[in-house]
């Protein structure tokens, strides 16, 4: 079973506002499209959430209280979630939306609660789940962002996942020359290159990405949209984590 995340900054163009990469959206799920083995997909917020949760001053950490705050960035997660459904439809993908607002929630030292056993009975049926980063409540501070990084580490840890994949704009994870190193077992061999997000981005970047994945049992691989069909077929492109 795989669990995999599309990057927002792949599917979606990051520097204009609510705006799909709709070759690249195409591209990608052309290539699910040809997959037959169990797959839960995770999508990030790109254009979408991240301009959202940033005027409403939601990151991880910082909660509002704000209901429309919450409703609004919800939507526009919700906006996307239905395009790359559509998109995965489109391909004969047996695509279904779950939305990560309804399931989940933080404790109020920010650990986050989400329930598996819908996912896993949606895959028992055939369906491929299709989450998103979203907004979750988080106790004592209204609610906070929750991203797809972080959806996907607790999918794979209570899915049991067999390979995760993290399909992003770079073909890996860059060192400082900007080549990509192949394989990270610990996060002080990367720490150095590690950065954020180049557009606006509330969840961290590489980084958090890099710090998440180290603690999964399943391997897991960054890669580019380029390397989307190899790792479906079994390759490790980009770099190895863990
Ligand atoms: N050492 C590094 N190697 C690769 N990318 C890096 C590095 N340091 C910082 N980055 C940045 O991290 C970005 C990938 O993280 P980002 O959170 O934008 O990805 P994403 O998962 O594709 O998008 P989203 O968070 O919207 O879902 C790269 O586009 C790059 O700008
Ligand atoms: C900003 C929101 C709402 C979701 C963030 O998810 P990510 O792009 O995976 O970090």
């Amino acid at each position: 079973m795989i669990v995999l995340k599309l990057g927002g900054s792949v599917i979606t163009d990051k520097d204009s506002d609510e705006t799909v990469d709709e070759e690249r959206l195409a591209a990608l799920a052309g290539a699910l499209g040809g997959y037959d083995g169990e797959l839960v997909v995770v999508h990030g917020g790109g254009s979408f959430g991240h301009p959202a949760a940033a005027a409403h001053g939601v990151s991880r950490t910082d909660g509002t209280r704000s209901a429309e705050g919450v409703r609004e960035v919800h939507a526009a997660m919700k906006r996307l979630n239905d395009r790359v459904v559509s998109a995965l439809a489109g391909e004969g993908v047996p695509a279904v939306p779950v939305h990560p607002f309804s399931l989940a929630h933080r404790s109020r030292e920010g650990e986050l609660s989400l329930p598996v056993e819908g996912v896993e009975a949606s895959l028992g049926e055939g369906f491929v789940p299709v989450l998103h980063g979203d907004v979750v409540v988080h106790r004592d501070e209204g609610a906070t962002v929750v991203s797809g990084d972080e959806l996907v580490v607790s999918l794979a840890e209570g899915l049991g996942a067999d390979r995760v994949g993290l399909c992003s704009t770079v073909p890996g994870v860059l060192d400082d020359g900007g080549e990509v190193v192949p394989r990270i077992g610990g996060y002080d061999e990367v720490a150095g290159y590690l950065g954020e997000s180049e557009s606006t981005d509330v969840t961290g970047g590489m980084a958090a990405k890099v710090r998440a994945l180290l603690d999964l049992e399943a391997p897991a691989s960054v890669f580019g949209p380029e390397a989307l069909e190899g790792f479906l077929a079994g390759e490790e492109p980009g770099t190895r984590i863990g």
